[in-house]
């Protein structure tokens, strides 16, 4: 047994480029992508990547060479995830949201050769440039992605996206290492500065199928781009989706109308989103909506009252959820048919759980990390989420002493504090820097989110620790509300609603209000910041007991608005 030889024939390097390779021959006259005005086919988005992997040869790209990328959901960017690492260098897309230092520190960081610019952030890119100008950092190549149907002429140095592919000819690395490096994403940057996370050409492979399977995403989707792509590489659907022949329905931006547009257009099938997202939808929504649309989200935890809300309009959701160190998303909320017998308010309950690991993975466990023994399943016992599998990063770039830190004894430690119940499903109860401890109690900010968020007015929450003379920290909420809701309901009224229904050592004892709550650019939920501003409040009570009105409680250019409501000093 042991003597049969692997070959080239039985035993080939694990790659997503073949994907696109298969799509070519197998559904060559399928329509890839729609943007606007432009449709192309299978047969001609291969072609495209090939030129885009010639050109970027003709400007010395090679193996292992970083090629940036700041560009909203289009085109150009869809066919930068095959044609990059069929040049064999690794793609990093850059989140369009950061601010010009941010993006600066990921090309100086990354030490990337050429940057691709979408025309609309060609400012962005400039400011960045400058900053590397200024501490002498070599400056990548620049190539401005025009608009593909109306050009608006709008340039950064003599090069054009597709000028640049016109004159490419035809060229395909072959990946010799499946280990090769395929991507390279920043994290969110929630918790700490951002850390640079290698994927490999195995990994994103790996990844993209056993997602493709566990969401069941059957022949010719019609996939939504309302998840940006710069997100872990789409939650891998960049390659997914030329797996199964379908059509990627490409947005530049997700407001609304744009979004319900292109649904009714293009017969949308599947989209991916962020929990925030359905916040907004449901704001915008029209009267007409009903066709059934699968929705994978993640990212954040999302609360069941939302679940409730926007599966009533057809969106039907799968939770998953994941980290840019896992490829994306690593769980998944499978469904079981029994539970379509349960009522609403419950199912909406299960549905909010984190769920069970998607088939790359070899195992996931939730484990007291100082000992590495698993806790019981019971649904209550707290340990940290743990993977292992082909999911999981090469590593982070650069950064042995984090790469290090992140694996112990053979798991990836995810840092999020969860529970596994008796039925084998885990349960984020919070990230670990999140959980408030109060009296010596651990609380979990995500189950008073839970409730607040059962509150009929409230549109967003966050609870995080508020230091306390007595208790150590006891818990802060920060709210905003619904439009009818800024005018009705007062800080007494979310206390109540909170008395109602959680156990009094857990009601949060001041709620903020705010017309927004600030936010990370990849739309989730600062809450260092909140806290920070929890705990002026907790200096100002210790100095005087009387009601005090939030000043600004968040200024940071991530905060959108600024309290409208006087919070109440309860403690
Ligand atoms: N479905 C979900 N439910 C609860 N939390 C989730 C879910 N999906 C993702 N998360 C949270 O998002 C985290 C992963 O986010 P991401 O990789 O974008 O960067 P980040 O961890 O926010 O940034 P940084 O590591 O730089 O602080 C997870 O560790 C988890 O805390």
């Amino acid at each position: 047994m042991d003597k049969l030889p692997k070959c080239g024939a039985n035993y080939t390097p694990l790659s997503p480029i073949t994907f696109l390779h298969r799509a070519a021959a197998v559904y060559s006259q399928r329509t890839s992508i729609v943007y606007k005005s432009t449709k192309f086919t299978w047969k001609q988005t291969y072609d495209r990547c090939l030129r885009l992997a010639s050109s970027l040869r003709s400007l010395n790209i090679t193996k292992n060479d970083v090629v940036s990328v700041l560009a909203p959901n289009i085109p150009a960017m869809y066919e930068m995830h095959f044609g990059v690492p069929m040049a064999g260098a690794v793609l990093n897309t850059i989140n369009t949201r950061l601010d010009p230092n941010n993006v600066a520190t990921i090309l100086r960081h990354s030490e990337a050769k050429l940057l691709f610019v979408d025309y609309q952030f060609v400012p962005l890119a400039r400011q960045a440039l400058e900053h590397l100008a200024a501490d002498g950092t070599k400056l990548p190549v620049v190539v401005v992605i025009d608009e593909i149907d109306a050009p608006t002429g709008v340039r950064m140095g003599e090069l054009e996206y597709e000028q640049l592919l016109m004159s490419g000819g035809e060229y395909h690395h072959k990946v010799e290492d499946e280990w090769d490096a395929i991507a390279l994403n920043y994290t969110s940057g929630t918790t700490s500065a951002p850390k640079g996370v290698v994927y490999s050409h195995r990994g994103a492979y790996l990844s993209t199928i056993s997602l493709l399977l566990q969401w069941g995403v059957g022949n010719e989707p019609v996939y939504l781009w309302s998840l940006p792509m710069f997100h872990c590489n789409g939650w891998t659907f960049t390659w997914g989706v030329a797996a199964r022949g379908g059509t990627n329905v490409c947005i530049r931006n997700t407001a609304p109308a744009e979004m319900y547009r292109a649904i009714a257009e293009h017969k949308v099938t599947h989209m991916c989103c962020a929990p925030v997202l359905f916040n907004i939808m449901l704001e915008a929504r029209p009267e007409d909506r009903t066709s059934r649309i699968e929705v994978l989200t993640g990212g954040a935890p999302p609360p069941a009252a939302l679940l409730e809300r926007i599966e009533e309009m057809g969106f039907h959701v799968t939770h998953a959820y994941g980290m840019t160190e896992a490829t994306g998303p690593a769980l998944v909320c499978e469904w079981m048919a029994e539970w379509d017998l349960r009522p609403v308010e419950e199912r909406a309950e299960l549905k909010a759980r984190q769920g069970i690991s998607v088939l790359s993975l070899e195992d996931v466990d939730v484990k007291d990390t100082k000992t590495m023994w698993s806790v019981p399943r019971d649904g209550r016992s707290l340990g940290e989420v743990v993977l292992r599998g082909s999911n999981v990063m090469k590593g982070y770039l650069k950064n042995s002493k984090d790469t290090a830190e992140a694996f112990k004894d053979g798991w990836f430690l995810t840092g999020d504090v969860g529970v596994i119940h008796p039925d084998g499903y885990l349960e984020i109860k919070d990230r670990s820097k999140d959980v408030i401890i109060s009296g010596g109690e651990n609380i979990s900010s995500v189950e008073l989110e839970t409730v607040l968020y059962r509150h009929p007015m409230v549109l967003e929450a966050a609870v995080v620790a508020m230091p306390h003379a007595r208790w150590g920290e006891t818990p802060c909420a920060f709210v905003s509300l619904t439009k009818g809701g800024q005018v009705n309901v007062s800080e007494e009224d979310i206390i109540s609603h909170c008395r109602s229904n959680m156990a009094r050592f857990m009601v949060p004892k001041k709620v903020v209000f705010m017309d927004e709550l600030p936010k990370t650019s990849t739309g989730k939920i600062l809450k260092f910041k909140l806290r920070e501003t929890a705990k002026e409040f907790q200096e100002i009570s210790e100095k005087q007991t009387q009601v005090t009105i939030a000043k600004n409680p968040c200024t940071t250019q991530d905060t959108i608005q600024n309290t409208n409501h006087k919070p109440a000093i309860l403690i």
